[in-house]
């Protein structure tokens, strides 16, 4: 799914304005009747409070509608217009006037019961025309939103958050019901405390300016997903699924390297080599018999030689930064042409050696997280400038950059995709190893590295996404990802036979 920014959203407001022949208003009777639509269904319950707290822009104005149309429908609606939130707009003003009529008053200070009734605070403040440190009148308003023990949910965006710099203050919403688009802010680790769910409403923009316009910015969602999904040929043998080698390990962690092996083989490809030092060949001969295993030096590897030719390497996990162990992964890279994925101990290899950084095959995918990522690429200031710096550095070194975090991002092709899936019991000693095995297993089966490092990040989210539902995040391991890999695959080829 495309992500645009502000100004991009408030040209597809325009060409659709223009093209569906509707005024503004009509505009935002639809974006509130969508919300109203949602709120119906999701609260049946008449009793339901709506307190609905509204800047004056049209952020506000959509507040208004829902409020409204809330209140004619029988529920009880509470509404404050909340001070030094700009000079009214056109629509909110039309539509603070529509209320009187409907005989809805605002700032009326009603009490109501918090133990008789349910209360969910509406947050329509500010939308995407924040562009100024919000005023003390505002922020006493979110802070009061904040304070509140009741379900919150916004429109459009948390108010207070701003869609291209740093927020300081937000509202904390459980629910986001965001218009058409998702939007790059959301998923900035800054913001993390400010949204726990988004649910994106459609409010029938124009669909040729969003399929016509260019962005550099996506979401992985499930179509995305679906569209880089290659399922197994029914002709397919261990041949033709392809054969990944996966370099790693030292000894105190073999761990790492036996991981990342389950998971290439898991992730689909027909055969995997693990090259490790000589003390762990017992470990993962024993603890995962599919593999086949080379040795190079004894507690840690001190030279890569091999005669297999395999479609895909990782390379790095566990693997220890020996002065012995650098020089041969440096002169491995050197010679490489085959597709690539490098991770963990080989990154920091090469951020000690960042000439090298160019002379690596094009599309050759990196895995930091984010220390590794600021030893590669320095540091941010930050989390926009990160999301910029991370696609600069991709370009520059025509690699593909995939930047661990709580939604990872993979940076390929002057483009970033953002991951959608995953959750907190993913920070857990391994996950990163898991996830290189998988992207060198999808590389292997042929997918190409800019699907390969998009899909792969999806599917290991997905797979903890099913995970936890039966292991808890606490009890979840890396381990699990591998385990729930089978399910995710499942999940994928039910959706796309339910289309
Ligand atoms: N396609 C869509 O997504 C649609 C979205 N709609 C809704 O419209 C808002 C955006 O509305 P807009 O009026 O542009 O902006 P806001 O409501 O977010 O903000 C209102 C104005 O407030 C002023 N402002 C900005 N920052 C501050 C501040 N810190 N303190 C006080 N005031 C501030 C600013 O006006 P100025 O003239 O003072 O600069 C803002 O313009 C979008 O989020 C949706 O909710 C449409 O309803 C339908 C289509
Ligand atoms: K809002």
């Amino acid at each position: 799914m495309k992500i645009f920014s502000a100004s991009k959203i408030r040209e597809a407001d325009e060409t659709t304005i223009s093209r569906q022949g509707i005024t503004t208003g009509e505009l935002m009777e639809r974006a509130g009747t969508e919300v109203f639509l949602w709120l119906k269904k999701r609260f049946p319950d008449k009793e339901t409070v709506f307190h609905v707290f509204c800047g004056k822009g049209n952020n506000g104005g959509d507040g208004l509608v829902v409020a409204r149309l809330l209140h004619n429908d029988n529920y009880k609606v509470v509404v404050d217009i909340v001070e030094g939130t700009g000079n009214p707009s056109e629509d909110f003003t039309a539509n603070f006037e529509k209320l009187e009529q409907n005989n809805l008053a605002c700032n009326t200070n009603e009490a109501y019961e918090y133990k008789k009734h349910k209360i969910i605070f509406l947050d329509a403040i500010f939308g995407i025309g924040l562009n100024r440190e919000v005023g003390a009148e505002a922020k006493e308003a979110i802070q009061r939103i904040n304070n509140s023990a009741v379900k919150i949910i916004s429109i459009d965006v948390p108010s207070g958050m701003f869609m291209d710099r740093k927020s300081d203050i937000a509202v904390h919403s459980d629910m986001v019901l965001t218009f058409q688009f998702t939007k790059l802010a959301f998923y900035l680790a800054g913001n993390c405390n400010f949204i726990k769910e988004i649910k994106i409403l459609d409010i029938g923009l124009d669909k040729d300016f969003i399929a016509n316009e260019p962005t550099q910015f996506f979401l992985t969602d499930r179509t995305e997903a679906h569209q880089r999904y290659r399922p197994v040929p029914a002709h397919a043998h261990k041949g033709t699924q392809g054969h990944a080698l996966i370099i790693g390990g030292s000894y105190g962690k073999i761990g790492a390297v036996t991981l990342s092996s389950k998971a290439a083989l898991k992730s689909g490809c027909g055969l995997v080599t693990a090259y490790i030092p000589k003390c762990g060949y017992t470990i993962v001969q024993t603890a995962f018999p599919e593999a086949m295993v080379l040795t190079g030096g004894e507690e840690h590897i001190n030279t890569i030689a091999f005669d297999i030719e395999p479609k895909a390497i990782g390379i790095g996990m566990g693997l220890g930064q020996q002065p012995e162990t650098q020089q041969a992964v440096l002169e491995f890279l050197k010679h490489q042409k085959t597709p690539m994925v490098i991770d963990a101990d080989a990154l920091n290899i090469l951020s000690y050696n960042n000439e090298w950084l160019n002379m690596l095959p094009e599309n050759t995918i990196l895995t930091p997280h984010p220390k590794e990522l600021e030893r590669l690429m320095g540091s941010w200031e930050d989390d926009f400038e990160k999301m910029e710096k991370i696609r600069a550095f991709a370009k520059e070194h025509k690699i593909i950059l995939v930047a661990k975090d709580a939604f990872t991002i993979v940076a390929c092709n002057d483009r970033v995709h953002i991951n959608s899936t995953g959750n907190a019991g993913l920070a857990t000693g391994g996950s990163g190893d898991v996830l290189t095995g998988i992207i060198t297993g999808l590389l292997a089966q042929s997918y190409s590295p800019a699907d390969a490092a998009i899909f792969g990040v999806y599917l290991h989210g997905l797979a903890a996404d099913i995970g936890v539902c039966e292991t808890s995040k606490q009890a979840f391991t890396a381990s699990d990802i591998i385990n729930y890999l089978g399910a995710a695959y499942l999940k994928i080829e039910a959706e796309k036979a339910q289309k």
